[in-house]
């Protein structure tokens, strides 16, 4: 809470910037005058593709990286000159097996990271029976983490970003390697997150993933913010962009469609198959009726997703890597 007794954002960038040195050549800006808003209780999307700077975001914001410029702040604290009471209030979660100690079992890891938050014994042994029963590894905390499933993992780390009570939550990629049933259970609990007040900044590429639990979400390419919206306003958005497929396409028809008022391209996807793109709203349509008429029967309409606005509003690059 500040002095006024409204409540600080649990997350604030202004102005970020953050160079790394290339050898034999300019500077490479992973951040570029980069600014983000997040409330506490609000659950914020980071979308871009490789090497957009979302990484680099998450370091500086959890002070393992200095900003070359701007400022990042969490609950009114700023990470460099308040590093060390910036810590205790974040939790990071990164995918993978980093960090995790596979020959000890899944209760002995949170204990361990329980001590490392300066827990006792008894308060250490009672968080990670908590935690485990949380995550949905109750039935598995006294296994070793190496007989663990990718999936299983990635719900210990989550635990283990939960043990210091954060108010903020870094997840990177949290759901990389799980199974549907699992990937819907751990959307439940970034809900109760939600609930209880904590923030959280989630990193994915995957876009329905974005759209089902995001507030908002923040399309990132080449270190700048390129949108910030509401995920259901950008579906919005790009209805107009609808997709129509259909196989069993001669190439006379698939030009005829391409000639069509509102389709902005016809992409080949296989033998006969094809992928119509259309940037018109209702352009959908005349492809629908062209095809039924020609005896097309297998046609089938993409709904917009989250992917469509991505690549939209990345533009013609699509998924390169920048230089
Ligand atoms: N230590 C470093 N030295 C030089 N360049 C770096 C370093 N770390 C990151 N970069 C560059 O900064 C840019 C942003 O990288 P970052 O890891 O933040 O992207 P990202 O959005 O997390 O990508 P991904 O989705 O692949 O994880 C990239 O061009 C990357 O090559």
């Amino acid at each position: 809470m500040s002095i006024t007794g409204i409540e600080a954002p649990a997350v604030e960038v202004r102005g970020l910037v953050r160079d790394f040195a290339v050898k034999g050549g300019p500077p490479r800006r992973a951040l570029d005058d980069f600014d983000l808003a997040v409330a506490p209780g609000e659950v914020h999307g980071l979308l871009g593709p490789n090497g957009a700077g979302k990484t680099t975001l998450c370091k500086i914001l959890s002070t393992v990286l200095l900003p070359t410029a701007g400022t990042a702040r969490v609950q009114g604290l700023d990470v460099v000159a308040d590093a060390k009471r910036v810590r205790p209030l974040l939790g990071i979660v990164f995918g993978g097996e980093r960090g995790l100690y596979a020959r000890m079992t899944a209760a002995q890891n949170l204990r361990f990271w329980a001590a490392l938050y300066g827990h006792g014994r008894r308060e250490g042994r009672r968080r990670a029976a908590e935690l485990l029963e949380r995550v949905g590894l109750g039935p598995r905390a006294d296994e070793a983490v190496e007989t663990f499933s990718r999936g299983m993992k990635q719900r210990l780390h989550l635990a283990r970003g939960l043990v210091g009570d954060p108010r903020v939550l870094l997840l990177d990629e949290p759901t990389v390697g799980m199974d549907p049933v699992s990937a819907h259970e751990f959307r439940d609990l970034v809900e109760d997150l939600r609930a209880e007040g904590r923030a959280v900044l989630l990193t994915t590429h995957d876009m329905a993933e974005a759209e089902a639990l995001c507030d908002r979400v923040s399309f990132i390419d080449g270190g700048r913010l390129l949108r910030c919206e509401d995920p259901r306003v950008l579906g919005e958005l790009l209805s107009r962009h609808e997709r129509v497929r259909a196989s069993g396409v001669p190439e006379a028809l698939a030009a005829r469609l391409a000639a069509l008022p509102g389709v902005e391209r016809v992409r080949a996807t296989g033998p006969g198959a094809v992928l119509v793109e259309t940037d018109r709203g209702g352009a959908a349509l005349p492809v629908l009726r062209t095809l039924v008429e020609a005896g097309v029967t297998d046609v089938s309409t993409a709904p917009p997703s989250l992917e469509e606005v991505y690549l939209h509003l990345i533009g013609d690059r699509g998924m390169a890597v920048r230089p």
